[in-house]
């Protein structure tokens, strides 16, 4: 599936509506980059804007981030893989149980099922403010500990910040899926992101996709701030 697509890029397409959404998807092409549909878009348009995505020929990252009950996550995984959507997210927070029905509840896609992936600790989260939410080890064995967590329930990959992706290559293998945003090329704003990695530092530290939004969908010249991005990283 990998091979479809010629660069790591996964462009966010968050905008607050279904038109914007699409627009934007019109200038792209499917065979240089991923798109993902995240919680704003998929609030205000619904499944529609996904399977419109799908028939366009887009790999598309349904990100939901699920955290619920093992039964529900299950069901909204499954759905998620009717839409036809290439990759779909929980929190691995949600632990071991969660995971291994979502898994499960994909089985019957068979060679069809979307990869599964499991979000770590979000890019925006600053080291000290881990401790408000109870987590006092620090942030970097957090995420090492969450990511052995899905690999051990069965998941394709995490979400995670470049910043970490070495120790994970590392630590989880080369067939193991690093999903990272907090992507910035050098002069661009950090804006509510705080672990930040240019997109070429982040290929070399081993990230398998890139999910990058405003850096390019908020460039005066959307597709020229992706090309350019794609030269850099030579793919
Ligand atoms: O799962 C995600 O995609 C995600 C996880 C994470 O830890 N951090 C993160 O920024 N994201 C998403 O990645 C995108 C990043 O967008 P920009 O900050 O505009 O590049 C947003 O759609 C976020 O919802």
């Amino acid at each position: 599936m990998q091979d479809k697509v010629s660069s790591p890029v996964i462009v966010a397409l968050d905008y607050d509506n279904a038109e914007a959404a699409l627009a934007m998807a019109e200038k792209l092409d499917p065979a240089l980059c991923r798109v993902k549909v995240g919680k704003e878009l998929f609030t205000i348009a619904g499944p529609d804007v996904v399977r419109q995505l799908v028939s366009k020929g887009f790999e598309v990252f349904l990100d939901l981030k699920f955290h619920d009950i093992p039964n529900t996550v299950a069901a909204a995984v499954r759905a998620a893989a009717e839409l036809g959507v290439w990759m779909v997210n929980v929190h691995a927070s949600g632990g071991s149980r969660m995971m291994k029905a979502a898994g499960e509840a994909l089985e019957p896609f068979g060679d069809q099922r979307p990869l599964l992936i499991g979000v770590t600790v979000l890019t925006s989260t600053a080291p000290e403010e881990l401790a408000e939410a109870g987590v006092t080890r620090p942030l970097r064995e957090q995420v090492q500990a969450l990511a052995a967590l899905a690999k051990a329930s069965g998941l394709d990959g995490v979400v995670c910040s470049a910043q970490e992706a070495e120790t994970l290559r590392a630590e989880c293998g080369q067939d193991f899926a690093l999903v990272t945003p907090g992507i910035r090329p050098e002069g661009s704003a950090a804006d509510d992101q705080r672990r930040i990695v240019t997109p070429a530092q982040a290929l070399e530290w081993g990230s398998t996709y890139l999910v990058i939004g405003r850096p390019i969908t908020a460039a005066p010249d959307p597709v020229a701030a992706l090309e350019k991005i794609i030269a850099e990283l030579g793919s």
